[in-house]
């Protein structure tokens, strides 16, 4: 199956679901001015109820290390997502100060986009391509549900596992996937039923869009 990716996971039932289907991670957001931000007592919390074997990634946006710090010290995760305008060498840095795998997201609107991906290659442990914010309109690097030409990754190959975001929900799911040639995928809004509150019936029929692939 297709990994899966549940981000901006907030409750119990979002998290049972996602297991139930077969994600592979779910993530949680230490970006405070998003709707599914989760304080760090709560996050362990949730982190504590997610099995082994399914990864709980940490999702930060241009970090200060002593936020880091804080989190990584309450919060029992497996992977950090730097969803910002980190550097390759913050990447780096990141990594070598908290002795955790890091997935570098990047924003992708045509091919240059992934020329600059290419600089990450060597130094994050995974990628993950998302969709440009829209410019003047969200405040979110991130979670806002917008799609990118998704041939732009087709017979692209990559040192480093990447996934697919951006725009996923359960009904074009395994169109991007066969038109991306992705093997792993990640979604937040489109397993919600508003900003920040994720339906278990939506995140049941996104892997079970996967499963029938
Ligand atoms: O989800 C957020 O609120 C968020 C906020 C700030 C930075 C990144 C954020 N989400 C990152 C993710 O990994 C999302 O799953 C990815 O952007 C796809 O989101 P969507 O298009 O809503 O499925």
């Amino acid at each position: 199956m297709i990994q899966a990716k549940i981000c901006g996971v907030r409750t119990p039932d979002a998290i049972a679901a996602a297991v139930a289907g077969g994600a592979r991670a779910i993530g949680l957001v230490f970006f405070p001015a998003s709707p599914r931000a989760v304080d760090p007592s709560f996050a362990a919390e949730l982190a504590r109820q997610v099995p082994t074997g399914v990864q709980v990634i940490g999702l930060f946006v241009d970090p200060q290390n002593d936020d880091l710090e804080r989190i990584v010290g309450q919060v029992p995760l497996d992977m950090v997502q730097l969803h910002g305008s980190e550097t390759p060498e913050r990447v780096a840095d990141v990594k070598s100060r908290f002795g955790l795998p890091v997935m570098k997201a990047i924003a992708i609107g045509d091919a240059a986009d992934l020329e600059r991906a290419r600089s990450f290659e060597l130094v994050a442990d995974r990628l993950l391509f998302d969709a440009k914010a829209p410019a003047g309109v969200s405040s979110l690097p991130g979670g806002n549900g917008l799609a990118f030409d998704w041939t732009l990754l087709a017979g692209q190959r990559w040192s480093r596992p990447w996934m697919l975001a951006g725009g996923l929900n359960p009904d074009n799911v395994a169109a991007a996937v066969r038109a991306s040639g992705a093997q792993a995928v990640d979604v937040s809004s489109g397993v919600e039923d508003r900003p920040g509150h994720k339906s278990p019936a939506k995140i049941s029929a996104f892997l079970a869009a996967l499963r029938s692939l």
